[in-house]
């Protein structure tokens, strides 16, 4: 019989999701032919005894287990050498800081199977975090907006004990009218427009939503053709795009001018073109107040996010003009909401609904011996990197 080890997250600070919720992994004994050990923990989002009374054995080392699930980069200290493990590594885009961590899981002949690169076929992913990222990440973009202008006012997120009672905060909220403009496809996107919706902040098309000015709060969806085309032939095609987005050029700038808050969520990197330029936020036009950078690229999409905010400290500004950092609310500078790991200001609830994912895409595969999903997210298989990965050489140190 297979053996799942949930192990303790041992980056600082200390993350306190996991993979698999205590219900979950009573279910999945019960159900398939697999134990689960936890790894004793003191700060995940779920007990070693809500673990304990789900009947799941609750131990300090997991070097028995079969497979290991963990959430953040594992340490390299506790890297078990010869395991097979899956967790976000951060490597797929041969970051520098986690170079050493790549390095010594060659080292030890560890199997890395990395969650964001479990794709189906056409390169959408199958599992993340994303869709309470969305949540948590509207929520305090608009908590921001309201703190800003006085108008309302939101508590923060993870004062809640879970998404249900968040809700229940937002019966009675009475919002100005504000225009508010969403971007991005995937589950970031998701959760930002099930906050609009329960917000009831009302959807409006792309054209009405800049020329019209309404007695009441609305919002833009705006994705893949409302937002980009390709610089010469004037259309957009998902594929090409993808394959190359500098192809394209960028359509926010004609929202800039009837935006109040921007909620962005658009997938990003170097290649793509940013939503607008920092000169940008110079033009007397420029009406967008607050911007919730959920996707949180450093200087990417969102060019004025500056990088390193904390959950405890979410909100700061940025000056139209001089492009500095400033405290947040001041006259004549943007807000700008743009934090990491957003999900865990909710979780119990994130994590239930990854177990989900991973239960419904990835467990059976697993258990009958992977699948070509699995393989191609198989960054090194017992030590050695696979071909998919193979761009990864160097950067590996071999
Ligand atoms: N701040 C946080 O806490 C947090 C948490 C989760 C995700 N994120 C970030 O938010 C962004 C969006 O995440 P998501 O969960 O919505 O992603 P997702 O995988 O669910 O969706 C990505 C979307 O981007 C589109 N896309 C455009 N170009 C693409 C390309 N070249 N490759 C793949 N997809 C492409 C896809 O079609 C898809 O609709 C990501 O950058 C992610 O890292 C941030």
């Amino acid at each position: 019989m297979v053996t799942i080890g949930l192990i303790k997250e041992g980056k600082i600070p200390a993350d306190n999701r996991v993979a698999l919720t205590p219900a979950q992994c009573r279910w999945i004994q019960q159900n398939k032919s697999i134990s689960v050990v936890v790894q004793r923990s003191p700060t995940r989002c779920y007990t070693d005894d809500e673990y304990i009374k789900a009947g799941i054995e609750v131990k300090d080392d997991v070097d028995e287990c079969d497979i290991l699930f963990g959430i953040k980069e594992v340490p390299v200290d506790m890297l078990i050498a010869g395991k097979t493990y899956f967790f976000f590594s951060h490597t797929r885009k041969l970051q520098s800081y986690n170079q050493k961590l790549l390095q010594a899981i060659i080292k030890k002949e560890i199997t890395l199977i990395d969650y964001e690169c479990l794709e189906h076929e056409d390169g959408t992913r199958l599992i993340g975090f994303g869709f309470f990222a969305g949540v948590v990440g509207a929520h305090n973009g608009m908590m921001a907006y309201g703190n800003r202008t006085g108008a309302f006012s939101l508590n923060r997120v993870y004062k809640k004990k879970n998404f249900q009672e968040l809700i229940h905060t937002y019966f009675g909220l009475k919002l100005p009218n504000i225009k508010v403009a969403v971007t991005g496809s995937g589950r970031v996107a998701h959760g930002i427009l099930e906050i609009m919706n329960l917000m009831e902040i009302h959807e409006t098309d792309p054209d009405e939503f800049k020329s019209t000015e309404f007695t009441y709060p609305v919002y833009v969806h705006l994705k893949g053709a409302d937002l980009y085309v390709n610089k010469l032939t004037g259309t957009y095609t998902r594929k090409e795009f993808h394959e190359h987005p500098e192809y394209y050029r960028c359509l926010f700038s004609n929202y800039i001018a009837d935006t109040d808050i921007l909620l962005n969520g658009v997938y990003w990197y170097d290649k793509v073109p940013r939503l607008f330029e920092m000169d940008d936020m110079k033009k007397p036009d420029f009406r967008i107040q607050t911007i919730a950078d959920i996707s949180d690229d450093k200087l990417g999409s969102v060019p004025c996010n500056l990088g390193e905010n904390t959950m405890e400290d979410p909100v700061y500004g940025v000056d139209k003009i001089s492009g500095a950092r400033t405290a947040p609310y001041l006259h004549g500078s943007v807000d700008v909401m743009a934090v990491g790991n957003l999900p865990n200001e909710l979780p119990r609830d994130a994590s239930r609904y990854f177990g989900e994912q991973l239960i419904k895409f990835i467990l059976d595969d697993l258990i009958s011996g992977g699948s070509k999903i699995i393989e191609d997210a198989t960054i090194t298989n017992c030590g050695k990197l696979t071909d998919n990965f193979s761009y990864m050489k160097a950067y590996a140190g071999l």
